[in-house]
């Protein structure tokens, strides 16, 4: 049985661990399915990819009423998918290379890693002898998966989720999405701005719930003008009839049904920990599956960490890129660990409009009792929104009422996901509302005046 230094399972964020500090570390590194992971292969960048593709093609649409008339002459489907995929998939391979051929003191294990005993590992892959290992130190790296519901006919009509739909040989005509969160809202976009009749299928009665409920609200009101979108559904089964799928529904109305020619599930991922018989270790589970870990990123067994996705509570890249960096330096310094930071963690959602967020909501701060103001901008009223003639965006922040510390901040509109960011700093670095608005320059007219001019709202006293 090989005997390593340290045994990373999956390659997403847990391949970026290994750099030349860990030179003379002998490591395993697992991997059962795409070299690279989620956020490479069929997360954020390919995603990220197609929104920006999708944004192209919606502009005509949207420019007619600024007196600029343009037609959208097509989508070339193929052309956009091979575009996409012919950068990434050699990034992918190449990053394989490197660790097979390129890292002499990495070993790579591709097949599915599962305990076998406290610091054991056995590999399995199809067609090949299973291989058991052993390490001194192992980082818990697996990442999550798409959850399919459990509702009759789900599984047997060829449902996809956000691991296949964007390679699909031709544009759908007509999709469902079951789902209301990221990934309906941004595929959502994607399909329907290259011309597919989008059906979205919603258990609750709002899409993007986790937002400020007035972000949430004004993002489900523009989403039932684009979109055909069934809120507060129940599945009761799905059904293929030929080409056409049927999901048939439960609502406030009473039964009915959306049909397609696809279905995209976007229903919540769960973590892999499944997959790894975690009793073997003594690793504890979160009753939803995440792997139980303190803020050094470490388990409850020594020597065994765990990161991303299998752990946190937020399924975001920046989150695990950042437990990576923590796990990297509690390796190497064992006896000066740090702890991972996870007080503002932000989010973006890549829809149209874009949405994005760190802190409370103002429910949640309602809920803490905490004593708060709070002030809304409109994009419409700064100078650059006005310009732009945008009727439905604004920046919404949330500030503790006699500190003027900023507790939350919520956009929903053009480039949100960029003009949060000073925000999140400010938040970070305990900078109050008054003076982040009033101690520096803000450029006439760009778009942060909207920021700006938010923070100036709020109700403090100097
Ligand atoms: C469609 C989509 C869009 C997204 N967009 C964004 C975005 O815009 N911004 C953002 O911040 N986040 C986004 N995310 C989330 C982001 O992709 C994840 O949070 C992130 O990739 C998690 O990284 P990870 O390293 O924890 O796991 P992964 O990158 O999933 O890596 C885990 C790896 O472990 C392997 N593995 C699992 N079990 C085993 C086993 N037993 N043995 C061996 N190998 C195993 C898997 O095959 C996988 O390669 C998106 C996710 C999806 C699905
Ligand atoms: N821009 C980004 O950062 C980005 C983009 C995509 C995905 N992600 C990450 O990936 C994770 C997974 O994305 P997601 O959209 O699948 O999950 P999600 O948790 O964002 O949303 C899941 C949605 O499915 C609904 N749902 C669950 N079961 C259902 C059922 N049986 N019937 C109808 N609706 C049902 C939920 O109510 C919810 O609206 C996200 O939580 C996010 O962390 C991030």
């Amino acid at each position: 049985m090989q005997h390593f230094d340290l045994a990373i399972v999956g390659t997403g964020s847990g391949n970026s661990i290994v750099d030349e500090r860990f030179a003379d570390w002998n490591v395993a590194l697992i991997e059962r399915g795409t070299f690279g992971g989620t956020c490479l292969n069929v997360g954020c960048i390919p995603t990220k990819m197609f929104v920006h593709a999708a944004d192209l093609a919606a502009t005509p649409a949207a420019s007619a009423r600024l007196g600029v008339d343009s037609e959208l002459q097509g989508v070339r489907w193929p052309e956009v998918r091979d575009r996409i995929f012919g950068r990434i998939d050699p990034i992918s391979q190449g990053g394989r290379q490197y660790r097979v051929e390129g890292s002499p003191n990495v070993t790579v294990f591709e097949g599915t890693g599962r305990f076998v005993g406290d610091k054991m590992l056995a590999v399995t892959s199809a067609g090949t002898d299973e291989k058991t290992i052993s390490a001194d130190r192992f980082v818990l790296a697996a990442g999550s998966r798409p959850i399919l519901p459990a509702v009759p006919g789900m599984a047997d009509v060829g449902a996809h989720t956000s691991d296949t739909i964007m390679r699909l040989e031709t544009l759908p005509k007509r999709m469902v999405i079951v789902g209301g969160g990221f990934i309906a809202a941004e595929m959502a976009h994607v399909f329907s701005s290259f011309g597919t009749e989008i059906t979205l299928v919603t258990r609750s009665g709002a899409l993007l719930r986790q937002e400020d409920l007035d972000v949430s609200r004004r993002f489900s009101e523009m989403a039932a003008e684009r979109w055909d979108v069934r809120f507060d559904q129940e599945i009761t089964s799905v059904e293929r009839q030929d080409d056409l799928i049927r999901v048939h529904l439960n609502g406030p109305d009473g039964a009915s049904t959306a049909a397609g020619d696809t279905l995209l599930v976007a229903a919540g991922r769960a973590p892999n920990s499944d997959l790894l018989h975690l009793d073997h270790t003594g690793v504890q589970l979160h009753p939803d599956g995440r792997v139980v870990v303190d803020e050094y990123q470490r388990t409850g067994v020594e020597g065994i960490w765990a990161l991303g996705d299998i752990s946190s509570s937020h399924q975001l890249k920046h989150v695990a890129n950042h437990e990576t960096r923590i796990v990297q330096h509690n390796l190497l310094h064992p006896d000066n660990p740090r702890a991972s930071d996870h007080r503002f963690v932000p989010h973006a959602v890549f829809s149209s409009p874009q949405v994005a967020s760190v802190g409370l909501t103002e429910q949640e701060a309602l809920a803490q009792g905490l004593r708060f103001v709070s002030a809304t901008q409109d994009y419409g009223d700064i100078a650059y929104g006005w310009a732009m003639e945008d009727t439905t965006g604004f920046c919404k922040l949330i500030a503790e009422a006699d500190t003027g510390r900023l507790l939350g901040a919520h956009i929903i509109g053009p480039q949100a996901a960029t003009l949060i960011q000073p925000l999140i700093q400010a938040m970070s670095f305990g900078l109050d509302a008054r003076r982040m608005a009033r101690e520096q320059y803000w450029i006439h007219p760009a778009m942060p005046e909207l920021v700006e001019n938010a923070l100036l709202k709020l109700p403090l006293s100097d």
